[in-house]
């Protein structure tokens, strides 16, 4: 029998160790992962970079839902586990649930630290730790301007950048006099102040907080020396302190971290720590590397496979901000028994420190040019003597034979510092496998997969590796890891191969994993569906599992259910009907959605094929990429602004388009005058009514990247609307990527381009016609499950076997 293994915590850390239990014995456990966060494991380092802007929430995803169902582990998301019992071998979790175990990993994390000071509590404060804070800054940024960020640390200045890019006026308050002085030494913080200042950061430096106030919420930071700025939205990154109440009350040894031996042990038997909740040999680390290192000494140990002991970890810095090159590790300040070698070039915001400790590199401080930093980093860590320092590092940068770096370097120096992943490495999976992307050689051997820092070199060392083919494949996207072809070579390879099953597809274009992965599945699944239409019959299971059970999985595991209300209005039957259903499955919270229909949330998963017969109306595919809601506003029947029927042409738009399948979901809206209140300027198609017609706008989002729609045409009767709305979600349908947004899509082939499509007569009448054969072959999923018991076997009982889980 398998023994079972449990870990507290789904983070970075926790479920790297996993990864590396299932490399070295897929067999040997039974997993079961409580995560206190509703979502799968994600980068949580990328969240600076969504905050600025240049990575989606989506992207960020580490190991998807699929992966624990395909590595057969159960993952409780978004519930806490609140007691351990080490006699009986349970764990508690907030839910009521009891789980046993033979071996329980702790993997808890830290707690960002909040300042104990009167007003930390009001509304417009936050740390920046998860997914919650970083929505909550971007939601926060579209209101209000003036934003302060207590702690001038790596976390502060990150967040920092990344309000400044949202268009906030950004304060830095530090207690110290000078930045990141955990990081870096004074010269080298003074450059990076310079070089922020001038990217609109304003500091305020020796500043200690002594209260925040406002009436409501946040208006303003008061200091200890009686100043005050104003602010209405403050972040506080001022460090964080290591998760361990869980382990404390539990009787489990805890300092200022869980304590662990060079096997990860607690001290109690059969518990492990791992991660920034673990304190080794008096010290607990906050950065990824040597938390994956911590991992792979643990996935050893508990698999029996006892090696290498951990012992402890030279740590290395860089800051995520573009336009700034920093790195430091190991001993960076000048100290008794130290000596250092240094280059200040001030004209060019250029600084190099390499400490020296009885002859051999302790340390280093980089600005500007941080090209050598992983050389130095493998120097430090090996305490090279000072003669293995070429002159060379303190040489002028020169911007000549870039490609001589990744020449020049051993096969043992680490490219990938985070996952410590050498070039040699690297090298050898590229010849091995047949590497020749940024993303494979990341999905074969972690290189890149964390903070990303490392990707230019990765890149580069790919173009030493395969010369001239090498940017042949970096300029291509393909489908996803498991084949080399883009996304139009597929499609072209269906329609003349005449491919059609996802099977097929896989095995005809030689697909590298013959299962194919997450990311292709549900792709290929699509790309059938649009081109045979009515032919294809989607493959249940290369469904995200939202649109195979038709129903939004809920954090806590229920569903919610979502009936059409086209174009927002409903009548008295209608309500009649789901209040008594609601009533009848005792639904605990129905709620009125932002596109103007009912949701009842809570609905426990056997019980949809009946909630979904007895309400009687067609679902409102609120979990598809489909046509989600034609929103409306009331429009001239009430409306003393209104110029249009908005409510009548949105309901017919509704109805035309409903059940329509398209890459991503589409949302649209339609206002009959140019006061927008359907918000038209945000859908993926807008119509607003002006005097004698109608607009059209294309491209919206009104997301997490916020985009104004795009002007297509001006367009005199409803036919029109309905006609050039229809050839547009066509063509979307036919060129975008899946899971593309028309707002990036638009963005992607360019407004002009769909014009001359779509205004081309001959073009529009065919993409017309291929929409009205897609249009004609949808049915009303849930009153087909509702009516066959062989859907309802298959979805409900033998697919839900496994324990579902929700779309990416
Ligand atoms: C914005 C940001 C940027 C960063 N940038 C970098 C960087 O560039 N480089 C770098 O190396 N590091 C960076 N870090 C730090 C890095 O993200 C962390 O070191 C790493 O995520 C720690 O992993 P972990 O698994 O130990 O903890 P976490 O990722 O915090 O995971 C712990 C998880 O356990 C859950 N949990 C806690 N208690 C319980 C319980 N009782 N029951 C169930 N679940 C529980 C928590 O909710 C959490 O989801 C950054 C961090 C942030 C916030
Ligand atoms: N690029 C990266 O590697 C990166 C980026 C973000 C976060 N992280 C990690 O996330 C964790 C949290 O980052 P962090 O920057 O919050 O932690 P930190 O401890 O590194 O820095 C906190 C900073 O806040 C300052 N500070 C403390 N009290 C203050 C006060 N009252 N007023 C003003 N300033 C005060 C400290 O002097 C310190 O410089 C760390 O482990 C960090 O390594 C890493
Ligand atoms: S968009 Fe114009 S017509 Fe429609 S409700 Fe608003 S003001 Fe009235
Ligand atoms: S250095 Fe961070 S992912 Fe490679």
């Amino acid at each position: 029998m398998k023994r079972k293994l449990v870990m507290v915590g789904n983070g970075m850390a926790g479920v790297r160790c996993i990864e590396e239990i299932l490399k070295l014995d897929r067999e040997a456990f039974e997993m079961t992962i409580f995560g206190s966060e509703p979502h799968p494991n994600y980068n949580r380092i990328l969240l600076s970079t969504v905050l600025q802007g240049n990575t989606s929430i989506e992207e960020i995803t580490l190991n998807s839902w699929e992966w624990y169902e395909q590595n057969g582990i159960r993952l409780f998301a978004g519930e806490t586990v609140t007691e351990i019992d080490s006699e009986q071998r349970l764990v508690h979790t907030d839910r009521g649930r009891t789980v046993e175990y033979d071996e329980l990993i702790l993997a808890t994390g830290s707690n960002p630290f909040i300042l104990p000071i009167p007003g930390a509590d009001l509304p417009g404060v936050t740390a920046f730790r998860d997914i919650k804070d970083c929505e909550r800054m971007i939601e926060y940024a579209k209101t209000y301007k003036k934003a302060a960020v207590i702690g001038g640390g790596l976390l502060g200045l990150e967040a920092a950048r990344g309000l400044l890019n949202l268009g906030m006026e950004v304060d830095v308050i530090h207690i110290f006099d000078y930045l990141m002085e955990r990081q870096l030494d004074p010269t080298a913080s003074k450059l990076l102040q310079r070089e922020l200042e001038k990217q609109g950061m304003n500091f305020l430096l020796c500043k200690e907080t002594a209260e925040l106030f406002g009436n409501g919420r946040v208006e303003g930071v008061r200091f200890k020396d009686g100043t005050e700025i104003a602010a209405d939205l403050v972040v506080m990154a001022v460090g964080i302190r290591p998760n361990v109440d869980l382990a404390r009350k539990s009787g489990i040894a805890v300092n200022r971290g869980i304590v662990v031996n060079d096997y990860l042990e607690t001290s109690v038997p059969h518990i492990y720590a791992v991660g920034e909740c673990a304190e080794h040999r008096g010290v607990v680390y906050g950065l990824v590397a040597p938390l994956y290192e911590q991992g792979k000494v643990l996935a050893e140990a508990i698999c029996g496979r006892k090696g290498r002991p951990y012992e402890g970890s030279v740590v290395s810095t860089q800051l995520k901000v573009s336009g700034v090159d920093v790195f430091s590790a190991g001993e960076f300040m000048d100290g008794e028994g130290t000596e250092s070698i240094k280059l200040y070039d001030e004209a060019r915001g250029i600084y190099k420190k390499v400490v020296v400790r009885e002859g051999n590199i302790v340390g280093a401080v980089l600005f500007g040019d941080t090209s050598e930093g992983r050389k130095l980093f493998d120097m430090i860590h090996r305490g090279d003597s000072l003669e293995s320092l070429s002159l060379s590092l303190f040489a002028p940068i020169s911007t000549e034979g870039k490609g001589s770096l990744v020449a020049a370097m051993a096969d043992n120096d680490v490219v990938c510092g985070c996952n410590g992943v050498t070039k040699g490495a690297i090298c050898q999976a590229i010849a091995e496998h047949g590497l020749k992307t940024v993303a494979e050689v990341r999905d074969c051997t972690n290189a890149s997969r964390s903070c990303g820092g490392c990707k230019g070199l990765v890149a580069e060392l790919l173009e030493y590796m395969l010369g001239a083919e090498a940017s042949r494949y970096a300029t291509k996207e393909t489908v996803c890891s498991c084949t080399d072809l883009s996304r139009d070579e597929v499609i072209k390879a269906i329609k003349e191969k005449r491919l059609t099953t996802v099977k097929e597809v896989m095995y005809v274009l030689e697909w590298k994993n013959e299962e194919g992965c997450s990311k292709c599945r549900p792709a290929l699944n699509y790309y059938l569906g649009m081109l045979y239409p009515g032919e294809y019959n989607e493959e249940v299971e290369s469904l995200f599992v939202n649109e195979r059970l038709h129903a939004n999985i809920q954090a806590d595991g229920t569903y919610s259910v979502v009936p059409r209300m086209y174009g927002g209005v409903t009548t008295v039957e209608q309500l009649r009907k789901i209040a008594d259903v609601a009533e009848k499955y005792n639904v605990p919270m129905i709620k009125l959605t932002g596109g103007q229909r009912i949701d009842l949330l809570g609905v426990k998963k056997e019980d949809l094929p009946r909630v979904w017969a007895e309400l009687g109306m067609p679902s409102g595919y609120a979990y598809a990429k489909a046509l989600r809601t034609v929103k409306t506003c009331v429009g001239k029947q009430f409306c003393r602004f209104g110029t249009q029927d908005s409510t009548g042409l949105g309901i017919r738009m509704e109805q035309t388009f409903e059940r329509l399948k398209t890459p991503h979901k589409v949302k649209m809206a339609v206002s009959a005058c140019p006061r927008n209140c359907a918000e038209s300027g945000i859908k993926d198609v807008g119509i607003v009514g002006v005097e004698g017609g109608w607009e059209i706008y294309v491209g919206g989002n009104g997301g997490t990247h916020l985009r104004a729609a795009d002007l297509l045409c001006t367009v005199k009767t409803e036919e029109e609307v309905i006609e050039m709305t229809g050839a547009f979600l066509q063509y979307y349908r036919e060129s975008a990527h899946y899971l593309e947004r028309t707002s990036k899509w638009v963005e992607r082939v360019g407004l002009e381009h769909i014009r001359e499509v779509l205004f081309d007569v001959e073009m529009r009448r065919g993409l017309l016609e291929r929409l009205h054969q897609a249009l004609a072959a949808t049915k009303d999923p849930w009153r087909e499950i509702a009516e066959s018991e062989e859907l309802r076997q298959t979805l409900f009982r033998d697919m839900a076997e496994k324990e579902p889980v929700p779309a990416e």
